[in-house]
């Protein structure tokens, strides 16, 4: 809970007429949050295309959209938006940064224009609780004064130093709050690290094996290195506010799009360490973080092996059971009910996985 409002007001909505706040935000299935530039003709040609095929459609209007494309991005937002149905896709977009000259505009046009449509405005650069506020009154404004009937949520990028201090405070800003996105590359020119990717790996941010001396007492060249995550700390740090506020952690953009193999890695370990999703920034990052974020069938028949033992007989999955030589109790219980409420929630967005994940067998014992 914000310091900034009392308990008893957190739910009430901020403007009259506004949509109620929602109590819990719902877990719809966002592994791949896939970027269009609405101002590029191509890019916006294969939108109704990419209906169905991806968990988020995200118009963008921040950074990649050139300064002289802003309005024509926002105007081909709203011209998509209108004429497409998005069917079980859901539709969000990334709004200016909140100092810079176009925001005002991309939340005053879209949200009566298109903010029946619109479920999850992201906001770049956010600095701390007061810019969740801001934009949490503006939106609520603008839905009271288009009759919405539902709330338009909010989802931060983690992409500055005071963001990442203030991450707690940001998650409990506002009920809005649907989510957070590692933004690695501002985050890295802010912290003044000393690297030119966007996201991954550096092949200098490693770690070396210690020396070691052959037989004759001659120490050995031969020292293998372990490349690090620069990432790690950030991820775990967003990880866990989010599961404290109840609302989802993500990992950004990775630009090597040539490079399948370390996206999926990276994937990989976010998905690991709790995210649900990535974004995707050209068509061939979709399958990817599809597949990284969906838990494997092999994943799914263990965690169903686990809850079916601890719940034989009546059992109330309280107590401990060996299962393949391994001990399993209430703790265990809990990570492999995670693995199987997502696939649950997946099949019902996702048919090849549903008929997946029906297809495993759980065997006794
Ligand atoms: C770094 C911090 C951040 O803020 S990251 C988020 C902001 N960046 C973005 O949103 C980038 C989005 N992606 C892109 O701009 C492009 O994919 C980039 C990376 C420039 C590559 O484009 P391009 O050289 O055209 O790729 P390509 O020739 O392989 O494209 C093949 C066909 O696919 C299309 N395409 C490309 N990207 C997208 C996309 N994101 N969504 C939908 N379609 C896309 C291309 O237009 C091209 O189409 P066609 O086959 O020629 O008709
Ligand atoms: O907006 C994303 C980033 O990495 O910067
Ligand atoms: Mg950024």
């Amino acid at each position: 809970m914000p310091s900034s409002r009392s308990p008893k007001d957190f739910f009430r909505p901020l403007a009259v007429g506004a949509p109620q706040p929602l109590r819990e935000i719902p877990a719809r299935p966002s592994r791949a949050i896939h970027f269009f530039d609405p101002s590029n003709e191509k890019m916006a040609a294969k939108v109704p295309q990419l209906v169905g095929t991806v968990d988020v459609l995200l118009g963008n209007l921040e950074d990649a959209v050139k300064a002289d494309n802003k309005v024509a991005a926002r105007e081909g937002l709203v011209r998509i938006a209108s004429g497409t149905d998005f069917g079980p896709t859901q539709l969000w977009t990334r709004i200016n940064a909140l100092d810079s000259p176009w925001v005002l505009d991309d939340l005053t046009t879209l949200v009566p224009a298109i903010g029946d449509k619109l479920d999850v405005v992201m906001v770049p650069k956010v600095q701390g609780a007061e810019d969740i506020a801001y934009v949490d009154r503006l939106l609520a404004q603008l839905e009271a004064r288009a009759g919405l009937d539902r709330p338009i949520l909010v989802h931060a990028i983690l992409e500055t130093a005071r963001g990442v201090a203030n991450v707690e405070e940001i998650c409990g800003a506002s009920p809005r709050m649907q989510g957070l996105s590692l933004g690695p590359a501002d985050l890295a020119a802010d912290r003044r690290m000393k690297t030119t990717r966007v996201g991954g790996g550096h092949p200098g941010y490693l770690v070396r094996e210690d020396p070691r001396r052959t037989s004759d007492g001659v120490e050995s060249n031969d020292r293998a290195t372990y490349q690090q995550d620069l990432w790690h700390y950030t991820i775990a740090r967003m990880v866990d506010a989010c599961a404290m506020h109840g609302i989802s952690p993500y990992y950004g953009p990775f630009g090597d799009i040539g490079d399948p193999v370390a996206c999926e890695d990276q994937f990989r370990n976010a998905f690991l360490l709790g995210c649900v999703g990535a974004w995707s920034l050209h068509p061939t990052q979709i399958p990817i973080a599809h597949r990284v974020f969906s838990p494997s069938v092999e994943d799914i028949r263990h965690a169903r092996r686990v809850v079916a033992a601890l719940q034989r007989d009546g059992g109330d999955g309280t107590g401990a059971v060996m299962l393949d030589g391994k001990m399993e109790d209430d703790a265990s219980l809990k990570q492999c009910l995670v693995l199987v409420e997502l696939a649950e929630q997946l099949s019902a967005v996702d048919p090849e996985l549903k008929e997946k994940y029906a297809a495993i067998e759980v065997s006794d014992g």
